[in-house]
């Protein structure tokens, strides 16, 4: 049955809900004769206004369906608030420092100097209007808007704003929060919020984690000036990328002026005067550093805390909310969710718009459409860029017999020197059989533009003989494609 033969079966039996027990959210029952506090009913709820939410409220409304979305923070979600947006705007002011340095002596006669307060200024510029362009947008679209955490009454019913609203399919798009660390003092750490939004760049500042935001964030404040120390649990940073290229990047980052600690447990915080003292073990013995601010960047959990889903019967476990391949909720048919959240999820943006699609076509048209993920290019933006798609070293051995390998540094290769820049580095993995490439791993400039071309090489089966065939553009970073494979 799709959505609008039963939307009109619901909307009947809410009536009849609504008219046998005259339920108001204090959870108050009252008389059928007392004057009852009125139900809100909609078609779709969405729960969360990042791209995944933005991705169902958009369609479902296209598709002819009442929609009501919440949100408790600032609408609009994560990367365009306080994520890869903002980062990335930080980051060019950053990106000038660096090549202007490589270049030092050789075209550059004085180097630029960054000015946080202006950079953080221009950031504004693109942050500012967020909040208000998406609620305007959406509202003009004719989506209710809520500024609350709703929590579930049961698989049906939710409590926002103190009203109680219904709605056929509540979309759960909610992402991810910092996850919360367990040692005292853990009060005192800030988020990558904070980081994003600083007024002055201090002159030393350490990480808690070595993952995604912790090593372009400890990239972007040491080539700011400050002196950065990042500090975690693992024996290298980037546990998910191959360890060649980390290794390099982890020697070129103690260049640049970031100490490393790892194999280490932070035990507390302490608040002094204008510093803080962090204290951690390591090999059995108690350490201390001194540092003006710390970050928690020790990774990132679901966002699920305030919605009661006990109540509205939702299953869910620390990787989220647990979805079948219609990413509908195991055990409640009329809650779906999406984005980071769905424990189906890989946490970035592109996956969480096409989640987004994948469960509002199920709302409009029935589950019809499974969840379907390509491979997936994933980049770090330190500088250089860190990228990588398809299967890692360790995984094509385990899968292939025959397997290519090519690997090498490519610091001599044109694009390179023509930029002065000491590292540009590539791992490419090819399937001997078939001569397709199964997996590639760049370290280098624009490692983060140039992966998407290998994506596509992957994703259509392509060939090392048809790279070779197609003409790129010359010189360019894409045309060292044909180089690497
Ligand atoms: C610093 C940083 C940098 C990043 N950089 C990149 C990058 O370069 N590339 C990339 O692909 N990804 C990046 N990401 C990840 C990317 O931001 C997320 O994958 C993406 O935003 C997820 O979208 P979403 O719609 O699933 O969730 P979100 O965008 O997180 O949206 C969820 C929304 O739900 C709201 N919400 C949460 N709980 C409740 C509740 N109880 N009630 C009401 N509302 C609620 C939140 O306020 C939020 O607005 C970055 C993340 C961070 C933190
Ligand atoms: N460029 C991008 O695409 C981009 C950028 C930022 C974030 N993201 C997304 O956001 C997600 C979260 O990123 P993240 O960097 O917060 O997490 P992450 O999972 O990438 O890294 C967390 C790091 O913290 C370490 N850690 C965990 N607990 C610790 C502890 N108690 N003490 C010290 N270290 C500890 C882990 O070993 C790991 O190295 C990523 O998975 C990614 O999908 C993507």
């Amino acid at each position: 049955m799709c959505l609008t033969d039963s939307v009109h079966n619901f909307r009947i039996w809410v009536n009849l809900w609504y008219l046998k027990f005259g339920y108001c959210d204090s959870g108050n029952h009252i008389s059928r004769n007392t004057k009852i506090m009125k139900i809100e009913e909609f078609d779709v709820f969405v729960i969360g206004s990042g791209t995944a939410g933005q991705t169902v409220a958009e369609a479902c409304i296209k598709g002819g369906l009442t929609v009501a979305m919440a949100d408790y923070r600032e609408f609009g979600g994560t990367c365009a608030n306080r994520g890869c947006d903002p980062k990335k705007v930080l980051l060019a002011g950053t990106e000038v420092l660096e090549m202007a340095g490589h270049l030092e002596e050789k075209k550059v006669v004085t180097l630029p100097r960054l000015n946080w307060k202006k950079l953080q200024k221009f950031k504004k510029g693109f942050t500012n209007a967020v909040p208000v362009k998406t609620e305007d947008k959406l509202s003009k679209l004719g989506v209710k808007l809520y500024h609350q955490s709703p929590h579930f009454l049961d698989e049906n019913t939710l409590s926002v704003e103190g009203k109680t609203v219904k709605a056929h399919k509540i979309v759960i798009a909610t992402g991810y929060t910092p996850r919360e660390l367990p040692f005292k003092g853990a009060e005192h750490l800030k988020t990558s919020d904070d980081f994003l939004n600083l007024k002055k760049m201090p002159k030393r500042l350490t990480f808690i984690g070595a993952g995604y935001v912790g090593m372009e964030f400890a990239h972007m404040a040491a080539r700011a000036g400050a002196k950065v120390t990042v500090i975690d649990t693992g024996n290298r940073p980037l546990a998910d990328f191959d360890t060649d290229l980390v290794d390099e990047l982890t020697e070129y980052s103690k260049l640049m002026g970031i100490d490393f600690i790892f194999n280490a447990t932070v035990n507390a915080v302490k608040k002094s005067k204008k510093k803080y003292q962090l204290n951690y073990e390591k090999n059995g013995k108690s350490e201390r550093i001194s540092t003006k601010l710390i970050f928690n960047t020790a990774g990132r959990v679901p966002a699920l805390a305030e919605l009661g889903l006990e109540k509205g019967n939702v299953a869910f476990d620390e990787n989220g909310v647990k979805v079948n391949t219609y990413l509908q909720s195991t055990s409640n048919q009329n809650v779906y969710a999406c984005g980071d959240v769905s424990n189906h999820s890989v946490p970035l943006t592109p996956l969480s718009g096409r989640e987004g699609y994948v469960v509002s076509h199920n709302i409009i048209a029935g589950n019809t459409k499974k969840i379907d993920v390509p491979v997936v290019p994933s980049a770090v933006f330190t500088l250089p860029n860190l990228a990588s798609v398809g299967y890692s070293e360790k995984q094509v051995k385990e899968r292939y017999k025959n397997v290519v390998i090519k690997k090498e540094s490519a610091s001599d290769w044109f694009n390179a020197k023509r930029l002065n820049s000491p590292i540009y580095s590539y791992k490419i993995l090819i399937n001997e059989r078939t001569d397709k490439i199964i997996g590639a791993h760049l370290l280098g400039p624009y490692a983060a533009e140039t992966i998407n071309l290998f994506a596509m090489a992957i994703n259509n089966g392509m060939t090392t003989n048809d790279i070779q065939r197609t003409i790129f553009t010359y010189p360019s970073w894409g045309n060292d494609m044909k180089s690497m494979v």
